[in-house]
């Protein structure tokens, strides 16, 4: 089959990233799939299944999960690892059953020990112990990785994987509580400044450092890992045989990030930190070097991402939280 006539499922397509990689997608000549959960729940195995098995799917790119911030994990610990332990290998089985050979699976930074070298190679996954805010996730995404890399090694798939760090821009989830740090800062500042507030509070000690990766930098990645010929993948992943770190190569203080966020939204205020809230892991930088030698690299500054997620969330009505 030529790569032109490829039909390509994207699960979770309403997501963040998922609807980023449509968008990505849909530059090509591929044919893009999608359903809703309200038709297919993904932790639903027998559903999954037919679904899979009647599609005539080429590649699937999965980009559903259960996902949330630091206090969303802490909160929900039984969601978090049995929904995303559930949704990757009902599709990941769902996939081998039907003979699709090609899938993306995206796990996430926190797979690797909270105190890991940083930036953090690839090769640091399982040599020490994970950040206890977010643990089940994180088991359940290493899992992830587990699934595809014990499918190529004992089926000859060739199931990819790429661990993505902190993500933020269009689709992103700004509820309170619920969502990552970036678009809390985003809403809790806009509120701040529509009602006078003359402080905000920002969770934790300000000093936790983080990698942020604008979406559409994400959607061109994984398009570009998944568009790699096998024997450079295979190369370029061992000896791991299995998955790829995807980020910018820098980083910024909770403390950076908020005081340009509140620039951006233009809040003058004061920032107060509430060190009773947790920090989690202390730094979180990918090493991306392996990424970059295969010809990928981030396009989208932060300051300018910030600005044209800010732009795309006003545009969405002040009611809106997320999806
Ligand atoms: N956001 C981030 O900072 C990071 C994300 N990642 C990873 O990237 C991937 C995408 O994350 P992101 O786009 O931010 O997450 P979102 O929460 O924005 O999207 C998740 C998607 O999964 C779908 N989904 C969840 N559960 C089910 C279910 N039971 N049945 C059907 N669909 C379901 C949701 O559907 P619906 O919209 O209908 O609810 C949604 O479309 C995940 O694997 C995540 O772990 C990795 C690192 C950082
Ligand atoms: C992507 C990643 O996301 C989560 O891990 P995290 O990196 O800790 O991400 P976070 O965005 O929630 O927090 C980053 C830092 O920011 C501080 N912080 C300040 N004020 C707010 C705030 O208002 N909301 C949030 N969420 N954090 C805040 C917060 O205390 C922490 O120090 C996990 O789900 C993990 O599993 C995962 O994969």
């Amino acid at each position: 089959m030529s790569r032109d006539s490829k039909r390509i499922w994207v699960a979770g397509h309403r997501g963040m990233v998922g609807s980023a990689i449509v968008r990505e997608l849909s530059q090509g000549a591929s044919e893009v799939i999608t359903v809703d959960r309200t038709d297919l729940d993904l932790t639903d195995q027998r559903a999954v299944a037919r679904y899979v098995a009647t599609q005539s799917i080429d590649e699937i790119y999965l980009a559903a999960a259960r996902v949330g911030g630091i206090h969303a994990n802490n909160t929900y610990p039984a969601d978090f690892i049995l929904d995303n332990l559930l949704i990757e290998a009902n599709i990941i089985k769902a996939a081998h059953d039907a003979d699709v050979n090609k899938l993306l699976f995206l796990g996430s930074s926190c797979i690797y020990p909270k105190n890991a070298p940083q930036p953090m190679p690839e090769a640091s996954l399982l040599t020490g112990t994970l950040e206890q805010t977010n643990e089940p996730y994180a088991i359940a995404k290493i899992a992830g990785i587990k699934l595809c890399e014990s499918f190529n090694r004992q089926f000859g798939r060739d199931y990819r994987s790429v661990m993505p760090t902190n993500l933020y821009g269009p689709g992103d989830n700004f509820h309170p509580t619920e969502s990552h740090v970036l678009p809390a800062l985003m809403r809790r500042f806009m509120d701040a400044k529509q009602s006078g507030d003359v402080e905000v509070v920002i969770w934790g000690t300000g000093t936790p450092r983080r990698e942020f990766l604008h979406v559409d930098d994400m959607a061109a990645a994984s398009v570009h890992v998944m568009n790699l010929d096998a024997a450079t993948y295979t190369s370029a992943t061992e000896p791991m045989l299995s998955h790829l770190n995807v980020g910018t190569g820098n980083d910024c203080s909770i403390r950076e990030l908020a005081e340009l966020v509140a620039a951006t939204v233009g809040y003058a205020g004061a920032l107060r930190f509430d060190s009773s809230k947790p920090d989690g892991t202390p730094r979180k930088l990918l090493d991306v070097s392996r990424i970059n030698s295969l010809g990928w690299r981030a396009q989208i500054d932060l300051a300018d991402g910030i600005r044209r997620t800010y732009d795309w969330f006003l545009s969405q009505g002040v009611e809106y939280r997320g999806r």
